[in-house]
């Protein structure tokens, strides 16, 4: 008798299960060729027992908005697939207040089978409107990391609060107050968080890359230039080349996009 092959969706449905009731199943049979790739892809995430992921989808020239805001979409369906299979991964989703304000996102698992992870938003001086999807009621849940002294009192009773302490940093010439992305990923792996997905935007991203705060970057490239408007990582200059980033890294083929899985861990 010959055996079944492993199709895509079984694959997904292993990596989503797979350590169930504390032991890891091996999977029975030979595998499809999108199965091994979900496996090949999606298995280094599912290997540490705590990872931070970040991820973007740009344009060529490395944006990943108009300078209006405008960014539905630059990469294709197959990169949107591919973030929510991210977010069913994960035990969190962190955002900057920018993204919540500009993008209004949901921040759920819909594409994909997958349980929604907890949704963490960085809004030091808790100044998000309550209207936002990701405050909405009957939603996973959401929690609000602020400043001391700013808690958003205005938001609605089910939205989780938490404070931590901000440093000043210069941004855009000004003196700013940020959270040090450590420090948030202390404070959510004090919670059991350990799988964490940063998902935006561009700033909030480029901090926990500046920071080391990163294991992996999965930057989506698709084939268009906008020339102008919102940059994806933007890092302190450096003089030299020889101090830019060259992670080992993977690629994969995401419909017309490509994706880069930088693993910001391992020495090239
Ligand atoms: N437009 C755009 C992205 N936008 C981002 O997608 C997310 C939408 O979340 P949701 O409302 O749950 O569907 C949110 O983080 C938003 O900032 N992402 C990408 O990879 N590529 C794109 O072209």
């Amino acid at each position: 008798m010959s055996e079944e092959i492993i199709t895509e969706a079984r694959a997904w449905r292993w990596l989503l299960t797979r350590c169930d009731n504390a032991a890891c199943q091996p999977l029975p049979g030979p595998l499809a060729p999108a199965a091994h790739e979900v496996l090949d892809l999606y298995g280094p995430i599912l290997e540490p027992d705590t990872i931070a992921i970040g991820q973007l989808g740009q344009s060529l020239d490395g944006r990943i908005a108009t300078h209006t805001g405008h960014s539905q979409y630059v990469t294709g369906p197959e990169d949107i697939r591919h973030l929510h299979r991210l977010r069913a991964l994960v035990d969190a989703i962190v955002v900057g207040a920018g993204t919540v304000a500009s993008d209004d996102p949901q921040l759920t698992v819909r594409d994909v089978e997958g349980r929604n992870p907890l949704r963490v938003v960085l809004d030091p001086e808790g100044r998000l409107a309550a209207d936002h999807k990701v405050f909405a009621a009957g939603g996973p849940t959401t929690l609000v990391l602020h400043k001391p002294g700013h808690a958003p009192d205005h938001l609605p009773a089910h939205v989780e609060r938490a404070e931590l302490p901000v440093e000043t940093i210069m941004a855009d010439g000004e003196q700013r107050e940020r959270f040090a992305p450590r420090r948030v990923r202390d404070h959510l792996e004090a919670r059991g968080l350990n799988r964490l997905l940063v998902e935006g935007g561009g700033r909030t991203v480029s901090r926990f890359l500046a920071a080391d705060t990163l294991d992996r970057l999965h930057l989506t490239i698709a084939p268009m230039i906008i020339g102008s408007g919102r940059p994806g990582i933007t890092l302190p200059p450096i003089d030299s080349l020889s101090r830019a980033l060259r992670p080992p890294f993977r690629e994969f083929r995401l419909g017309g996009d490509n994706l880069y899985d930088l693993d910001l861990r391992s020495k090239p």
